[in-house]
Parts: C-alpha cells; sequence; structure tokens
C-alpha cells in the first residue's frame, strides 16, 4: 500500500468512509464522485483499489480534481498481475467479456481491505464502508468487526434494480402503474460467466448490508426509489438517493487545451449531437460503416467519440479504431463532424451549449451526466442494464428516442436507422419538445444539489445516519 492506513484520523471519535470501487471505468467514476460529496461533509475518505484503477479513476475523472482535494486518501494495493485479452469486435454478446480477469482479480483485494478496516476500526469511531454491488466478496470479514457498517452502491438505475433484485418482473408489470408492461429482457445482456460471477456477489452482499446508495435524483425515480423502499421495509434496509453524483457546474478552467470543446465554441446552441458508447462497447466494422454513414447522412453537426471498449488495463489498450471508417471520411465531415479518438472530456461536451442531443449506449453515468445536463438522448443499448435504461429514458421520462430496439438482437444498425434517428432527435419537432422536457429536468436536477433541493436532503439525511 501507497498509504497507511492511518490517514486522516486524528482522533477516536472520527467517522471515516472507505469507498470499495468495482474495477471498471463505469463504477470507479462514479464512487470517486461520490468521494467528493462526503468529503464536502469533512469526513476523511479512503479510495480502494488495485495501483492501475486507482490511477484510472483519477486521471480520467471530470469537473474537478482529485488530487487537489483534502482529506482524501487513494490505498493503492497490489494485487497479482492478470492479463485480459484485447475487447472482441465481432462477439455476439456486446458484454465486455474480455475484463472478466480483472474482475476476478478484484477478490485479491479481500485481504488487504481486510487488513486496513482492521487497523481503522481500530482508531475510528465508526468505519461507513460503501462498496460496490459487485464488490461484496471482499468486505465480509468486516463483519466480525463492531463498529464497521457496509452500504451497498447500485451503479445502475434505481429503475433496473426494482425490475431484477426482487425477481419481480411478472408481478410489476400487472400490479404497479409506475412500471411499463413490456420490459426487454435480459437475454443477450451478459455472459453466462458474469451472471455467475454476479449471482455469487449478491450471496454476499444479503449478508451484511446497512443500507443501498444511488446515484439518482428522486426528481428523476422517485417512483422507484420508494418502491425499493417498500420492498425492504421489513428488514429495516433503507435506500438513499444521493445523486446526480457528478458535478452538476463544470469549473471554467479546465475547458482549456480541449479541442473538441473548442470546436463546440464554433456551433450554434443545440445544433450538435454528442455520439458515444461509453468504455465496455466495441463496435465491428461494419457497424462503424453504417454509422459513420448515417451520422453524414443526416447531416447534423456531430461529435463522434470512435473507441473500442476498455483493456484490462487503460494505460496499455490502444482505445481507438481509426481503420475501420471509409477512406476519407473525416475530411467529408470537416466542419459538421469530429471523430474522437481519445479520451473526451464527456461531461465537459454535453454541459456546452451546443449540444443538443447524445446518442448513448444509455450506461448509467451517461444516462445521469445527460439529464443534469439537460440533453435528450437517441438510446443504442449494447448490453447490461442499458435495454432497461433505454425505457426508462425514452418511454417513462420522455427525453429520448430509440435508435436501436432490444428486440432486434445482434442485427446491424443500417445507416438509414442513424440518420433516421438523429434527424428525429435533433431536427423535428418531436425532438425539440424532448430536448424542452430534458432541458427542464436538467434544470431541476442541478437545483436538487442546492441547499434545501431533494438530493441535498438526501445526502443530509445519509450523512446523519452514519454519524449519529
Ligand atoms: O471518451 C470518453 C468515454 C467515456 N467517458 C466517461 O465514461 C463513463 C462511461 O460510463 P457509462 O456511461 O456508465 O458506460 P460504461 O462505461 O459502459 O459503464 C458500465 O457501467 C455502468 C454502471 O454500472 C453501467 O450502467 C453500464 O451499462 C456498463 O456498461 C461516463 O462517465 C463518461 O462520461 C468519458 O468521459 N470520455
Amino acid at each position: 500500500m501507497a498509504n497507511q492506513p492511518s490517514h486522516g484520523i486524528t482522533k477516536q471519535a472520527q467517522v471515516v468512509v472507505v469507498m470499495v470501487p468495482f474495477p471498471a471505468q463505469g463504477h470507479l467514476n462514479q464512487l470517486l464522485h461520490l468521494s467528493r460529496l462526503i468529503l464536502s461533509y469533512n469526513i476523511p475518505v479512503h479510495y480502494v483499489g488495485a495501483t492501475t484503477h486507482n490511477l484510472q479513476a483519477k486521471k480520467r475523472v471530470h469537473g474537478w480534481d482529485p488530487d487537489a482535494a483534502a482529506n482524501i486518501h487513494f490505498l493503492d494495493m497490489e494485487i497479482p498481475p492478470f492479463h485480459c485479452p484485447p475487447p472482441n469486435p465481432s462477439a455476439k454478446i456486446k458484454f465486455p467479456s474480455h475484463l472478466q480477469p480483472a474482475f476476478n482479480a478484484s477478490s485479491h483485494l479481500a485481504a488487504p481491505v481486510s487488513k486496513l478496516l482492521r487497523a481503522l476500526s481500530c482508531k475510528a469511531r465508526k468505519v461507513i464502508v460503501i462498496h460496490d454491488s459487485l464488490m461484496g466478496s471482499v468486505i465480509q470479514e468486516a463483519r466480525l468487526l463492531p463498529n464497521v457498517e457496509s452500504y451497498i452502491f447500485r451503479s445502475v438505475s434505481a429503475f433496473f434494480v426494482s425490475l431484477n433484485a426482487w425477481g419481480l418482473e411478472g408481478k410489476i408489470a400487472k400490479d404497479n402503474e409506475f412500471f411499463p408492461r413490456d420490459i426487454p429482457s435480459l437475454e443477450g445482456c451478459y455472459t453466462a460467466e458474469f451472471s455467475d460471477f454476479l449471482a455469487s456477489q449478491f450471496i454476499n452482499n444479503q449478508k451484511f448490508n446497512s443500507g443501498c446508495v444511488y446515484n439518482t435524483c428522486k426528481l428523476v425515480e422517485g417512483a422507484y426509489m420508494d418502491f425499493l423502499e417498500k420492498q425492504t421495509a421489513k428488514e429495516g434496509i433503507k435506500h438513499w438517493a444521493l445523486g446526480p453524483f457528478n458535478p452538476v457546474t463544470i469549473p471554467e478552467r479546465s475547458k482549456t487545451k480541449r479541442f473538441c470543446l473548442d470546436w463546440l465554441d464554433k456551433h450554434a446552441r443545440n445544433s450538435v449531437i454528442y455520439v458515444s458508447f461509453g468504455t465496455t462497447t466495441t463496435l465491428d466494422d461494419e457497424q462503424i460503416k453504417e454509422l459513420a454513414k448515417g451520422l453524414r447522412e443526416s447531416k447534423q453537426n456531430f461529435v463522434w467519440v470512435l473507441r473500442d471498449a476498455d483493456e484490462g488495463d487503460v494505460f496499455n489498450g490502444k482505445g481507438r479504431r481509426a481503420e475501420a471508417l471509409p477512406e476519407g471520411y473525416e475530411d467529408s465531415v470537416d466542419g459538421t463532424g469530429l471523430v474522437v479518438r481519445d479520451w473526451a472530456p464527456q461531461l465537459e461536451i454535453l454541459a456546452h451549449p451546443a449540444t443538443g442531443g447524445f446518442m448513448s449506449h444509455c450506461g448509467w453515468n451517461s444516462c445521469m451526466e445527460s439529464i443534469t445536463m439537460g440533453v435528450p438522448i437517441a438510446a443504442w443499448p449494447m448490453h447490461s442494464d442499458q435495454p432497461r435504461n433505454t425505457v426508462l429514458i425514452t418511454e417513462i421520462l420522455k427525453i429520448g428516442v430509440v435508435v436501436k430496439k432490444w428486440a432486434l438482437g445482434d442485427e446491424i444498425v443500417t445507416s438509414k436507422i442513424v440518420e433516421s434517428a438523429v434527424k428525429r432527435l435533433m431536427a423535428s419537432t418531436e425532438g425539440d419538445e424532448m430536448r424542452k422536457r430534458a432541458e427542464e429536468m436538467g434544470e431541476s436536477v442541478r437545483g436538487s444539489v442546492a441547499e434545501g433541493g431533494v438530493s441535498r436532503m438526501e445526502m443530509e439525511s445519509f450523512i446523519a445516519h452514519i454519524t449519529c
């Protein structure tokens, strides 16, 4: 460990928080953002992970600088080396199965995390562990320590958790007005190996759970938060909607030296669609060509982040697929389209006034970032929770259009489909209405973190609960 566990504890009476994130960008990111919110209550935070994952989280975060924050301690744990193959663009199931060795390797954190928690529990009055729901096995030994409490972080929407966690699909559709009747199946969402991994973590989660926290806002998912609260009322398990975790405003200075933000500066308000599929999607060459053509034919401005899924070690991966684009493509869209191959400042792009739409796979970070910044979504789900998030965005919140219906399976999305979805979102009255709704929702969500706002009150309730 680079840092010693005793950092940040000065007297017996303190409460400390230990974050145990799952080693994938969409998870590392959320718990790092949550750390910033907890730190603002003067509670020290220990962020625990393998050295490479801690570095990844810090290097990629947008909207604040963890290195400049006081009282956050990155505990870089050494784990045995693991090898992940590169992503496979032609895999039938789009779930990033190449990352499974990294997921499995996280079990090596159990021993150092236990050691850390034992050390902290001797010095602090209370140790609050906030762990990803996929890291349940890593914190089990802490059950034996009298002053350690464990809170499960659900990295997905409350809507998705409501549908899955208690296996209620059939019952919900009939009994509850807040759930639509047609819910996409989970077939094709995960590999069998990952489903087994999920199941094993959930068995552990049930053994040691003081409550659940979510990166959502009651203004967006209040009905589902209430639903979850009722489901676990008998066990006394509470649920807090502490989001949005991401900063709701972007500091001006972080815009420096960002080519795509300068490019956006030259475009009119709401005239650009941002296209990005997170860190776990790899499209095959044919699909990249169809997407490229569809974007050009739509005649709308776009910023497209063309990257493969992350590799196991993001500092060694290529992350780019330049060769798949049709010859001369970038020249042919010069001025209207920008292809980005590096890590893009997504939060800043979504916050930019020129961005009026987001073509997204509907990963939960992307959904929350887009909702916060008031940008409607063209939803193209790839795997995991994304098909169901698509339902939340398009049917329930009505702030988006569907690009690809999940029922189409692994069928290619043609350029015509892309073109029509982009035009529907960016150049139609229906799209304008969605943008208006998204902007209104964004404004209230940003307001919810201010004094007296609903998210601020949830956070205050959580802080009061863990410090009492
Ligand atoms: O060039 C890039 C690419 C991505 N991002 C950020 O990377 C994150 C991506 O997260 P997300 O949108 O959630 O997508 P995934 O990376 O695919 O996330 C995985 O984890 C999420 C949380 O569990 C799930 O909801 C998704 O389905 C799952 O694929 C977001 O914060 C983006 O802002 C950038 O900032 N720049």
